[in-house]
């Protein structure tokens, strides 16, 4: 195998102190310096020493590397030969043997830029999408997906042994790091793609010269790795489904036509009309037919100029919605502070687990439905819920409340919390839509929560959360040390907040002189989106 993917790193677990006090110190290995990176967005406000490197290549120098395992947001992680100094190279993929050059110090490592690869990694593929080596949405299309599988799964086992302060012995002798479940589908799974209109067209390097004539067009795609005002043109995207690959490539045909008038939004000189296209896709309750919806946002309500892009696409039978979000704000978000439906329904429809869904442009729902329902299965079996009717389930983090409901119809009751009302608001209707009344969902931040907290719900049986990337608030921690219910399912998003927060569910914290009291019975990472850094955990916790 050409891939290293953990026995540079085993050694460590001997020396290494924890993570997350030692994370100044990022220096001393490779792997704190990837997991600095990792959690990075759940410590914002961390302080960072400058202590002296030992060796730090210079600006520009050039470098031969070995690319030894991907890390944060998919960036391959090497070491440069004999001083073991850390250096992270975007499009780096494990085992691949490339010439870097050094383009900024980053913490206590290095970042480069790939120049020239010397012999790329045995189990490399064909990428099938044609802007799979620029587009910044899949990373790793050009390595096999069982090579992507394994890095995944070494990067969460990685976590959990430094960051989780986990052993890797207990985690194979008691079985609890299971392998990670793979996605049956690996092209077409997502069903939602948000696209954003530039002004100008970005192209790689490579391609500046050949293309030269293209420079300055519109462009309708997404957005270049790690810049929001670049955007690649794209016609097709492989990861939606094939309906809403047509709707794309008809507006790309005719949204440059001068006779239509339409500009796309600039995000420097917030000028122009069209900012984002995004395409949603579900299916019809009864017939499991595909339906579209087509979204445009704009900075203005103008539908008179929307009007022939309406026409262009009503006539696919799957579109079955075309809405306009009006966003003035010189933001480049998506959600308008008005929405006007310009053809057919307000919103689509999607089933999950037996239960339908009402999806409206901006409510949030599992981007990959299919392998959501393998997630959901997974959480069921974690809540190992009796069935007989009697428990209460605290589903926090709930959005549109998927998971409660999907648990609803075998406990007592669900109490589902959540920060945006437009979700909760859709929660409550899921809820109706399919007739489940033992639910309950409330509106509140979880990160402000306070000592009343525990009494606006019974004590609950079992906790669900599911947080976003940061992951737990300490004061949510705090409060389910003191709960102490039987069960806590942990779904993560961010492999690295999952293993600090699983530390100090598990292990306490001696900082604050809390004690732990779960144990980790399970941890199963599961591949929700092939080709892209994102990984998802699913832990189950027991009461000590
Ligand atoms: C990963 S999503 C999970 C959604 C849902 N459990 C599902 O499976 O569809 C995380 C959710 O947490 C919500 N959220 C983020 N920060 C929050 C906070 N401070 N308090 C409450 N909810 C929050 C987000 O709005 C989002 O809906």
């Amino acid at each position: 195998m050409a891939t290293i993917p953990s026995q540079c790193f085993r050694h460590l677990s001997i020396t290494l102190p924890r993570i997350r006090k030692l994370r100044p110190l990022c220096s001393l290995s490779s792997l704190s310096c990837s997991l600095a990176e990792d959690l990075e967005e759940a410590q914002p406000n961390s302080s960072k020493t400058n202590k002296p490197n030992s060796y730090f290549p210079k600006r520009g120098q050039t470098l031969e590397l070995v690319c030894e395992s991907l890390a944060f947001k998919g960036k391959g992680l090497c070491k440069v030969t004999d001083t073991g100094f850390v250096v992270m190279c975007d499009r780096a993929l494990p085992g691949e043997r490339f010439i870097g050059r050094v383009t900024r110090k980053k913490g206590n490592y290095a970042e480069v830029t790939k120049v020239k690869t010397i012999s790329p990694p045995w189990d490399i593929v064909d990428a099938p999408c044609e802007y799979a080596l620029y587009c910044g949405g899949c990373k790793t299309q050009n390595l096999s997906y069982e090579a992507q599988l394994r890095a995944k799964e070494e990067q969460v086992r990685e976590l959990v042994v430094h960051v989780g302060w986990f052993s890797q012995k207990e985690l194979e002798l008691q079985d609890i790091m299971k392998p990670i479940v793979p996605c049956d589908i690996q092209f077409h799974y997502r069903n939602k793609m948000e696209f954003s209109f530039g002004s100008q067209q970005w192209l790689p390097k490579e391609l500046l010269l050949e293309r030269h004539n293209d420079r300055k067009s519109y462009a309708l795609g997404l957005h270049a790795p790690g810049f929001f005002d670049k955007v690649l043109n794209v016609d097709k995207c492989l990861l939606q489904i094939d309906p809403a690959n047509k709707v794309l490539a008809t507006i790309q045909d005719c949204w440059r036509d001068p006779q239509l008038g339409l500009s796309p939004y600039d995000v420097h000189s917030h000028a122009g009309f069209l900012k984002h296209l995004m395409l949603r896709t579900g299916r019809h309750v009864n017939t499991g037919q595909p339906e579209v919806m087509v979204n445009f946002v704009t900075s203005s309500h103008n539908p008179e100029l929307l009007q022939p892009l309406v026409d262009k696409v009503c006539v696919f039978p799957e579109v079955v919605s075309i809405v306009n979000n009006v966003n003035t704000s010189v933001g480049n978000t998506s959600v308008g502070e008005e929405e006007h439906t310009l053809y057919g329904k307000s919103s689509i429809t999607e089933t999950l687990r037996g239960l339908t869904f009402q999806i409206s442009a901006n409510s949030f729902f599992q981007t990959n439905t299919r392998q959501a329902e393998v997630l959901y299965k997974l959480i069921e079996d974690c809540a190992g819920i009796r069935g007989d009717g009697s428990e209460i389930v605290l589903d926090l983090f709930c959005g549109t409340g998927t998971i409660g409901l999907t648990l609803a119809r075998s406990v007592r009751h669900v109490y589902g919390y959540e920060v945006v009302p437009q979700a909760i608001r859709d929660a409550r209707l899921n809820a109706k839509i399919n007739g489940i009344q033992n639910a309950t969902f409330i509106q509140g931040d979880l990160n402000k929560i306070d000592e009343n907290f525990g009494n606006n719900f019974p004590k609950p049986d079992i906790v669900i959360s599911d947080p976003n990337r940061p992951g737990m608030h300490m004061k949510l921690i705090k409060f389910l040390l003191e709960l102490k219910v039987p069960r806590i399912v942990y779904v993560s998003c961010n492999p690295a907040t999952c293993a600090r927060d699983l530390d100090y569910l598990c292990h306490g914290v001696s900082e604050q002189n809390i004690k732990g009291c779960y144990k980790l019975k399970q941890l199963q990472p599961v591949d929700m989106f092939p080709h892209t850094p994102h990984i998802e955990c699913v832990c189950q916790l027991e009461l000590c």
